[in-house]
């Protein structure tokens, strides 16, 4: 069972606490001029990823203290036992073992006693025939046309994760296959998708841990629908719906041959479940041994994780650093900033994965916590946000710490586009780190020509204070391996914010009350009966909807 200390209680959190206060007004300019080899000194690597931390308003001693909470709080027997299989999801008794869906069955991992190993490879084993088949051309539809299609229907962590990795690999996009994804239970969605289709060529993947998910279901059943308008025979089905889920019985009931269901596990999280059969969609994007590298770029990661000191562990670092913005410089939001177009989906999907985690006010103790939890997480890639919201970052009154990502290499060369996209991401950094200074503008200006009344007007609007920190994440090239390990230390910088903060990282019953309040609103929207028994602006709201919608 993990601990429930109050890290406000902690000494190192106390300790933290005072030495703010002598940190709180440094300029990050005077921490590098102090120190020359401080690049060397705040960046770390993991294969071929880079993490330089250098940009953030820490000294060795905030490092250490950060690295000492982490000890404090227990962060090493919360990692044995998480690895272990302990049930340390503890409001739903579940265990929490994503880590064994990448292990590539090098080692056995039990739950309840039982090693979970060997259902882990045959599934993965299942996937990789059926992907195979459907890259050989041997996967036909109802009039003996090959696959092209492929239509992942699930939402949350059944969608979010395979559709980031998807949209990042499309690099190594297996030809022939065209992968689409709907999620929203907004009709446009697969409404459009639709029209993109043939009924001939397309398989569905219903994707939903739970098989019960309305947006899932409604969007399953109108793909259904469709399909049989055109195929006019239920014994097609299995040809062109296969599922993935926990939930055999539901599966069979919608018409789904069991021998077309792939599996996983309640101990797999919706939002930690791309490593899963839920990465089928992946799979047939990519091609099964490209599916592999990711699962092996991630189990790298696990390892690191596990077997690393605090202070050289890449998702541990992250977490301190972000733990220190949280709740000690009372940052709120922490934006994502992939200098890479491929990478467009990466916030959104981190989004689920840490808020949905981490947005907890009730400590594991079962009462309210006395301190901020989970940090507002946003982003879009660069540059395209430089012209959007840096404005904000650079000059705004709040404080936003970002991490930059890029890879070294890029996937589609040409000309000195690469050159001029890293440009940007180095010139963000320093630009947020070093500032510009009121000496700085009018020195431009006099160099301009300005006369003085000019310069005293205009300069002010023109300082930048800096002092905004930014990790930045480099590496080689967005490979399925490195992506692997990048999306496996996020997750893993999750887990150690849930367990400094005393929360329950992996359940999710703040997403339950809007669902059940949804299902009793439903059947009032039909019919033109006056609704009057919700708080009055939802009844006005349901009664004004059915005025407006008609004609
Ligand atoms: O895979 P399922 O069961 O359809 O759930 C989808 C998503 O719904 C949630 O339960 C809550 O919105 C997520 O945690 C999950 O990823």
């Amino acid at each position: 069972m993990l601990s429930t200390i109050n890290p406000e209680e902690s000494n190192s959190w106390k300790a933290l606490t005072k030495h703010f206060d002598t940190i709180k007004e440094t300029h990050m300019r005077t921490l590098f001029e102090q120190d020359p080899h401080r690049f060397e000194t705040f960046s770390k690597t993991f294969e071929d990823i880079l993490l330089d931390f250098s940009k953030n308003r820490i000294n060795s001693k905030t490092f250490t203290l950060l690295c000492e909470l982490a000890e404090e709080m227990g962060l090493q027997e919360a990692k044995k036992q998480m690895f272990g299989g302990e049930p340390i999801n503890l409001t739903e008794n579940r265990a929490v073992l994503h880590v064994a869906l990448r292990n590539c069955g090098k080692k056995p991992y039990y739950v309840n006693g039982e090693n979970i190993t060997p259902a882990v490879m045959s599934v993965l084993d299942r996937m990789k025939s059926f992907t195979e088949r459907l890259h050989q051309g041997d996967l036909k539809g109802y009039t003996g046309k090959r696959i092209e299609h492929i239509v992942n229907i699930g939402i949350g962590g059944s969608d979010l994760g395979p559709f980031m990795v998807t949209e990042c690999l499309k690099p190594y996009q297996k030809a022939g296959i065209q992968s689409h994804f709907v999620s929203n239970v907004d009709s446009t969605h697969i409404v459009n998708v639709l029209k993109a289709v043939d009924p001939e060529t397309t398989l569905f993947i219903i994707a939903s841990k739970t098989f019960t998910t309305q947006e899932t279901m409604t969007n399953a059943l109108s793909a259904k629908k469709w399909f049989l308008d055109a195929a006019k025979d239920e014994k097609y089905v299995k040809d062109h719906f296969i599922a993935i889920s926990t939930n055999k019985e539901s599966v069979t009931q919608f018409g789904i041959d069991e021998a077309n269901m792939f599996e996983f596990w309640d101990w797999v999280g919706g939002r930690y479940s791309l490593w899963s059969a839920i990465g089928m969609p992946i799979a047939c994007a990519i091609g099964f041994d490209r599916f592999w590298e990711l699962l092996e770029g991630a189990e790298a990661m696990d390892q690191h994780f596990l077997n690393t000191p605090h202070q050289d562990n890449l998702p541990t670092i992250l977490a301190l650093l972000g733990i220190w913005y949280n709740n000690f410089f009372g940052a709120e939001t922490q934006a994502i900033l992939p200098y890479d177009q491929y990478m467009h989906a990466f916030a959104p999907y981190l989004q689920q994965g840490d808020m949905e985690s981490n947005g907890k006010y009730v400590g594991r103790n079962g009462e309210k916590v006395t301190y901020q939890t989970g940090p507002i997480i946003w982003g879009e890639p660069g540059t395209n946000g430089q012209h959007a919201f840096y404005q904000l970052i650079h000059q705004g009154t709040k404080l936003i710490p970002c991490d930059f990502l890029a890879a070294a290499q890029s996937q589609n060369p040409l000309d000195d586009h690469h050159e001029k996209l890293l440009a940007n991401f180095f010139a963000q950094t320093e630009a947020l780190l070093m500032g510009k200074s009121r000496e700085a503008v009018e020195s431009e200006f006099k160099a301009g020509g300005a006369d003085q009344e000019t310069i005293d007007l205009l300069s002010p609007f023109k300082v930048f204070e800096g002092n905004r920190p930014t990790n930045s994440i480099l590496y080689k090239k967005l490979t399925p391996r490195t992506l692997g390990s990048l999306i496996a230390m996020y997750e893993h910088k999750i887990f150690v914010q849930g367990i400094i903060w005393n929360i329950f990282s992996f359940d999710q019953w703040g997403v339950e009350l809007g669902k059940q309040l949804a299902k009793a609103i439903l059947p009032k929207l039909s019919g033109e009966e006056h609704i009057h028994d919700h708080d009055a602006s939802t009844s006005g709201l349901i009664n004004a909807y059915k005025q407006l919608r008609k004609d």
